[in-house]
């Protein structure tokens, strides 16, 4: 097995989730699914909770930049199924949301809404975060050696403390330094790398990012981060160029930090 020298200025860890600690098919097999049948009862119940309304007013907020741009939305008619005011609202927020997951958007507003309904599967036992079998050792492994190590998903920081706080390994929270969502800026803007290495204190040439999305990839590079794309099974096919250009591993446990003992 090939390993991947990290160079010796890395001094922290950027990993995403998806596709990289996590197997995609958690998140679209498990996760998703929990939404879509869990989506009108949440609403329902707590529709009149200060949390729930946050949620639905940072939707309503990306519903008005998404008309701004011309961004296609669903389009409502007259539902005759439905009654009161109430009922209408939240027929409205449920199409918009499976809208946006049927695009697999990953829009804040979105992602808030998920953490907060994931919250109560996970604490029931009823999910279980997936993780790598390679992931909980490298990370042992890593902060052994003095490296820090960080999460910046597109999932919501409450959902990835959920998923790493509830995981199959128990919980393994306290292996990781903090975490980053799209708060931060969207995955495949440069200048969300550029912030993270302010926020984290180091420069962004400090920190090797592993994501298995080259666009990701591409930004976190432009910005001056060392990146590594990780191929899991099921993650999206690279082309040969992106096979050439970047540093690939299929375990973390491939991984050498070159200059730490
Ligand atoms: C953090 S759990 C939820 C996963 C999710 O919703 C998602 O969009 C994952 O995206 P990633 O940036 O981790 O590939
Ligand atoms: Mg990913």
């Amino acid at each position: 097995m090939a390993t991947v020298s990290i160079p010796a200025c890395t001094s922290t860890l950027l990993l995403d989730i998806e596709g990289t600690t996590t197997p995609i098919t958690f998140v679209k097999d498990i996760l998703f699914p929990y939404i879509r049948e869990h989506l009108e009862e949440y609403l329902s119940t707590h529709w009149e909770e200060d949390e729930c309304k946050q949620d639905v007013h940072l939707l309503k907020k990306q519903i008005e930049e998404d008309m701004r741009q011309h961004r296609s939305c669903p389009v409502h008619t007259v539902d005759q199924t439905v009654h009161t005011d109430e009922e209408k609202a939240i027929r409205e927020v449920m199409d918009n949301v499976l809208w946006q997951m049927a695009a697999d958007r990953k829009s804040t507003a979105l992602k808030q809404l998920q953490g907060h309904m994931w919250r109560s599967a996970y604490s029931s036992g009823r999910i279980k975060g997936e993780i790598y079998q390679d992931v909980i050792p490298s990370l042992k492994r890593w902060r052994d050696q003095g490296l820090k190590v960080y999460i910046y998903s597109s999932g919501s920081v409450e959902a990835q403390k959920l998923l790493f706080g509830y995981s199959v390994e128990g919980d393994v929270l306290d292996l990781l330094d903090g975490h980053f969502d799209t708060s931060i800026g969207p995955k495949v803007d440069s200048k969300s790398y550029e912030r993270i290495a302010e926020r984290i204190g180091c420069q962004p040439e400090d920190i090797t990012f592993l994501t298995d999305v080259t666009r990701e990839a591409k930004a976190a590079e432009e910005m001056g981060m060392n990146v590594v794309v990780v191929v899991r099974p099921g993650n999206m096919e690279l082309t040969d160029d992106e096979r050439s250009h970047y540093n690939l591993v299929t375990s973390f446990s491939q991984l050498e930090v070159t200059g730490r003992v």
